[in-house]
Parts: structure tokens; C-alpha cells; sequence
């Protein structure tokens, strides 16, 4: 460890002579000009030197680390808004919409990771995963997980013991993506070191060297993959490459198909009689990318959801006057469905949905985005150039919690996105799921009877038009959201939930984190309720 750690800086030391210090790297600061939300932060990472040529302001870097810090990750991020926002007094703005949607990739290798055409294809290819019609159709499974969570709720509260709530929905959470995207129960509940649960934990908890080669590979991504330099550790890797070739040759031997996201990838790796894929643009796949997909799909989907319902739940502990209102509107549309928790009577759940929005606010899981210019990038009226290759981080949790965006922006307050309120909130300052053509993957408007894969073609021609004018069904949800909703309905129509004084107040964010993540978890007890809303005291 220490000679890896050791090897780190030794690199680094290597290219400073050739590229500059990691600290003469600083974040550039650039104003967003759109007509609806101006003012926005950009942050650009390019050399010192670059930044004063080009006249733009910057955070001051300091030795060794530049502008990083070893605080947790939305502290940090959060800080450099606000010191940048002071500080800027740049004129030069630059269009988020244009920048965000039309010319800028995010970073990185596999779906997160892939760029330009490759990229293309493959979205358009899984896409069609997300349509109505399927989402529906894997709903059964998420409720089943429901039910799961609700029996393991259940035993505990009669325990009347407090439980950590985060590691309660990392379960709930892998055993739906685990089902969903693989076909395999890892019944995680049941087995807390099931292997899934386990590797999907450690991923998340970054030690030094993990930063420290997160670090690298952002400052020097060629040199980075050159050296082959590895941000997730090859055993976590491993385990998840293996366990997916075990159960590709499984069903390709049996001819044993599932309505799945894996079996859609393993359509495009065949595609063209080619069963064993070979390296392409995205429009085939190889065993590894197959792989590698599924591994993404599972981390992009286990820990944000998750962590998008333990945020809900703390929340509303602090107000219980807001989590009455909620399980008030549970109990009267489950009436409806005769107590089924169903795709429908979720989607009835609004008062729910503007919960889930404002915890999203208050603590986006992924709290910036990342892009990195594809081409020189001329800001237009403006003689500046940001050349092709800049990363570029774009500070969402800053503007979720900026007073020019949002009144009395520390408050819970659902109200906010109530039908109404909503369309005053100013486009691009409110970005969970981020947004362009990157975005988190959405449902798409719902035609079982169209050809899926035209669907996904001509969303992807109106991309490549430079328009996005992709909408999804307005009745559309999530399947993050749909899986929060699950869990909220799930734990809150039978129980009333309180903090428990193990969990730490206000929240301590987790440094090791590569997400928003608390610290020490998220302690609750759970007292019964019954039908009609009285709190049974035993
Ligand atoms: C509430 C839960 C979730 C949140 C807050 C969330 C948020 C995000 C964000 C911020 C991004 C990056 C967007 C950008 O850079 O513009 C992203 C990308 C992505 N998310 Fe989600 N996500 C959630 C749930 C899920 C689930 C359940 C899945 C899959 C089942 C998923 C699959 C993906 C994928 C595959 C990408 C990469 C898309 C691409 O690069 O083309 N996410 N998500």
C-alpha cells in the first residue's frame, strides 16, 4: 500500500516538471449566462498560468492539492461555490445550456466513462430499457422488495431497538438493482455479507490512495490510463466482471432469456451473429463492456437511491408535522387500491414525489456533475477559449442552496415543488439527475407497440442536431424515484419514524465518500400506526 501510495508521488513529481504542480492547478471561475438562471458557477480545472492568460478569476490553489480538500465531498463542494460566487467578478459568461447539453461529455470509462459516438450508441441501445411499458413491467419486483423491507421493518420495530436506516436501504436497494439488472436475488437482508452487498459497499469508501488516484487520473486522464491506473480496486472489479460472465454463459448455454437490462446487453454484444462481440462504437459490445455496463448500472442506481431515501426519512423526522401530511396522503390513495402498492397508486402519490424533490435538493447524492470539453470551446461574444480536453465541474449542490434561487434555502419545504411553485423554480438551478443528453437515464414515453429501437434512434438524431429536445412522458417517473417511493409508502403507512439520539445532528457528511453520504449512518426508531392514524402504545 504505502509503495503504491509512495509511486503516486513519485509520478506526480515526474510530470510536474513536464506539465506544472497538481497545485498550479486551480478552478477557474466562469459565470453561466441563460435567460433563466444567470449568475450560475462553472468551475474550470486548467493550469494557473492558462487561467491569468485568459484573465479569468480562480480560487487561490494551495500546495500540494491545489483547490481539493480532505473534507467530505458536498462540503467541499459547497465552499468553492460560495468562495467562487464571492469572488467572481469575471464579465465573462458562458451559456450552461449550450455548455452543458451540446458540447461537453462527462469523464471518465465505461457507460459514465465512455464518450462521444461510443457513447451514442450504446445510450441509444439502452434506452429502450426504460420505456413505461418496461419499468411496469419490472415493477413487481421492486414491490416484492418492498415487502421485504416491510417484514425486516417489522421484526425490528418490534424489537423496539433504533436501526441504522442507511444500511437498511443498502440492502433494499442491492436486492431491486441486483433483481432488476441482473435476474439475481442477492437477498442481502437475509445474508448482510451476501458477496453483492458486501463489493457494492466498498466501492463507495474511498481511503487516501483511492483520492489520491482519483486526483491523478482528473489532473492527467491520459497518463492516468497510460500507466493503467486503477480507480476501482481490481478485487471489487473483478468479483463483478466474473459474476456476470458466470450468468451470460449460464443463460447463453440454456437459451434462458429474462426481461432484463443484462439481457439487452447481451442482444448488442450478439448483434450481427457475433456472439462473442468484438471491440466497436457501441453498436457491439464485448464480454468486458458488457461487464462493465452492468457493474455501472448497478453503482449508479444502488447508492443514489438509497441514499435519496435515508435523506427523505431524516428529514422527516426533523418535521413530523410534514411526515403526517405524507402518510395522511398514503393512507387515503392506498384506500383507493385496496391497500396494493402498485405503479398507479404511486404514481397518484404527489404530495410524495414534491418530498423526494425537496430531499434531492437538500442533499443531491451526486453533488456536482462532471463534463470535459470535447473541442475547443470559443465563449461566445467573448474572447475566450476553453480548449478541447478542460475538465469542467459544475457545482449543483452550490446552486440547490443558493438564496437567488430558492427562498430561505436551509428549509425543508416540499411546498416548493408544488405544481404551482414549481415552474417558478429558474431552469438549470436544480439538477439531481443532471441534465443534456448525460442525464441520469429516464423513463421514455410509453409505446410497447412502437419499435423501441427507433424510438431510441430518433431521440438520438434530435441530440445529434444539437436541439435535446428529448421530453419524457410528463406522467413519468423515475426508477429512482419509483424505488424511493416504494420504500417511503413501504416503511411509512404502518409506522411513524423518529431519530434516534445515536445518529449525529446536524448530519456529518462522510470524507470518504465518493458520494453524498453520512457519516455513521442514520439511526431511527419506528412506532406503529394503525389504519386510521393513532399511534399504538403497547
Ligand atoms: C434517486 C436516485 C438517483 C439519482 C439522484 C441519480 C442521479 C444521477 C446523476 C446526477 C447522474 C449524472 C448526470 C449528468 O452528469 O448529467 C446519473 C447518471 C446515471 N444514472 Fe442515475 N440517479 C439515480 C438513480 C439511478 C438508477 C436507479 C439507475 C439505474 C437503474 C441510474 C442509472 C444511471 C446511469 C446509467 C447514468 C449514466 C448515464 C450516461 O452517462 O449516459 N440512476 N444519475
Amino acid at each position: 500500500m504505502k509503495e503504491i501510495l509512495f509511486n503516486c508521488y513519485i509520478y506526480s513529481f515526474l510530470f510536474q516538471k513536464k506539465h506544472g504542480n497538481f497545485y498550479r492547478f486551480a478552478l477557474g471561475l466562469i459565470r453561466c449566462s441563460h435567460s433563466i438562471a444567470s449568475n450560475n458557477l462553472c468551475l474550470l480545472q486548467v493550469d494557473l498560468s492558462v487561467l491569468e492568460k485568459k484573465k479569468i478569476p480562480y480560487l487561490e490553489p494551495s500546495i500540494p492539492f491545489g483547490n481539493c480538500s480532505a473534507i467530505a465531498l458536498g462540503d467541499w463542494v459547497s465552499q468553492i461555490y460560495r468562495e467562487g460566487k464571492s469572488k467572481v467578478e469575471s464579465e465573462i459568461k458562458i451559456d450552461i445550456a449550450d455548455f452543458i447539453i451540446t458540447y461537453l461529455y462527462r469523464l471518465g470509462d465505461h457507460l459514465f466513462a465512455i464518450t462521444g459516438k461510443k457513447w451514442r450508441n450504446l445510450r441509444v441501445k439502452l434506452t429502450p430499457t426504460f420505456t413505461s411499458g418496461k419499468l411496469k413491467a419490472m415493477f413487481q419486483t421492486l414491490a416484492d422488495c418492498g415487502i421485504v423491507l416491510e417484514k425486516y421493518i417489522e421484526n425490528i420495530a418490534e424489537t423496539k431497538e433504533a436501526s441504522d436506516i442507511k444500511e437498511i436501504l443498502g440492502c433494499y436497494s442491492t436486492d431491486i438493482i441486483g433483481s432488476c439488472a441482473f435476474g439475481l436475488d442477492c437477498n442481502s437482508f437475509k445474508e448482510p455479507n451476501s458477496p453483492f452487498r458486501v463489493y457494492g459497499k466498498r466501492v463507495f469508501v474511498r481511503n487516501t490512495l483511492d483520492h489520491m488516484k482519483d486526483l491523478f487520473s482528473l489532473t492527467f486522464p491520459k497518463v492516468a490510463r497510460a500507466l493503467h491506473l486503477r480507480v476501482l480496486s481490481k478485487e471489487v472489479s473483478d468479483f463483478f466482471m466474473k459474476t456476470v460472465e458466470n450468468i451470460v454463459a449460464y443463460r447463453e448455454k440454456n437459451s434462458y432469456t429474462r426481461k432484463d437490462f443484462l439481457q439487452l446487453l447481451i442482444e448488442i454484444k450478439n448483434k450481427n451473429g457475433q456472439p462473442n462481440g468484438h471491440k466497436g462504437d457501441g453498436t457491439t459490445l464485448t464480454m468486458d463492456e458488457v461487464a462493465a455496463q452492468c457493474f455501472i448500472f448497478f453503482l449508479a442506481g444502488f447508492e443514489t437511491s438509497s441514499s435519496t431515501t435515508t435523506f427523505a426519512l431524516y428529514l422527516l423526522t426533523r418535521h413530523p408535522e410534514i411526515q403526517d401530511k405524507l402518510r395522511e396522503e398514503i393512507h387515503t390513495v392506498l384506500e383507493r387500491y385496496d391497500d396494493q402498492i402498485t405503479y398507479d397508486s404511486l404514481s397518484e402519490m404527489k404530495y410524495m414525489k414534491q418530498v423526494i424533490d425537496e430531499s434531492l435538493r437538500l442533499y443531491p447524492p451526486l453533488p456536482f456533475l462532471q463534463r470535459v470539453s470535447q473541442e475547443d470551446y470559443k465563449i461566445p461574444g467573448e474572447d475566450v477559449i476553453i480548449e478541447k480536453g478542460t475538465p469542467v465541474f459544475i457545482p449543483v449542490i452550490g446552486y440547490h442552496h443558493d438564496e437567488q434561487y430558492f427562498s430561505n434555502p436551509e428549509v425543508f419545504n416540499p411546498d416548493r415543488f408544488s405544481e404551482e411553485n414549481k415552474k417558478e423554480i429558474p431552469q438549470y438551478s436544480y439538477m439531481p439527475f443532471g441534465d443534456g443528453p448525460r442525464n441520469c437515464i429516464d423513463e421514455v414515453t410509453d409505446e410497447e407497440d412502437i419499435d423501441e429501437n427507433i424510438i431510441g434512434e430518433e431521440r438520438m438524431e434530435t441530440d445529434i442536431a444539437g436541439t435535446y429536445e428529448i421530453q419524457p412522458n410528463i406522467n413519468s417517473e423515475r426508477f429512482g424515484i419509483m424505488q424511493t417511493k416504494v420504500a417511503l409508502t413501504s416503511i411509512l403507512r404502518k409506522y411513524r419514524v423518529t431519530l434516534n439520539k445515536k445518529t449525529k445532528v446536524p448530519l456529518e457528511m462522510d470524507p470518504k465518500s465518493g458520494l453524498l453520504s453520512t457519516k455513521g449512518g442514520v439511526w431511527l426508531n419506528f412506532e406503529k400506526f394503525t389504519k386510521d392514524n393513532r399511534l399504538l402504545v403497547s
